[in-house]
């Protein structure tokens, strides 16, 4: 069995500090699941646009209130605790945490290593 907590996470290379965001990624392709499991926090008033060329992420809220746009159709849905979205098709997005910070519960897949960065079209690299 395998026993992490998000402590274990703070403050090492997989805590990812962007401008609009900070992910931790708690479980990662070192793990050897096939997945990584993130515990990011998206900061109030942020905008950002990302398309996953290289991933599918689905993420769960469980704190704050948003919303987040599909790009290809302009169809926006509200973000609260509760509510999922997964980019299954690598869709184009933008996240907007309008009211509050947003609390997200990310899984990717293929798993991130864990330092990935946003490239400039919003996606991180292929995993290795
Ligand atoms: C929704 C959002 O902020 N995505 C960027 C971070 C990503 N979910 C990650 O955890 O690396």
């Amino acid at each position: 069995m395998l026993v992490k907590t998000l402590s274990d996470t703070l403050d090492t290379a997989a805590h990812v500090k962007g401008e609009a965001f900070e992910s931790r990624r708690i479980l990662l392709a070192a793990d050897g699941l096939g997945y990584s499991f993130h515990d990011t926090v998206v900061k109030r008033g942020s905008t950002q646009r990302l398309e996953y060329k290289n991933h599918i992420e689905a993420n769960y809220c469980i704190e704050g209130e948003g919303e987040v746009e599909e790009v290809a159709t302009g169809r926006v849905w509200p973000l609260r605790p509760g509510t999922m979205y997964v980019l299954d098709r690598h869709d184009a997005h933008i996240i907007r945490a309008t009211v509050s910070d947003l609390r997200l519960i990310c899984i990717f897949t293929p798993a991130l290593s864990g330092e990935e960065l946003h490239d400039a079209d919003g996606s991180y690299a292929a995993s290795k």
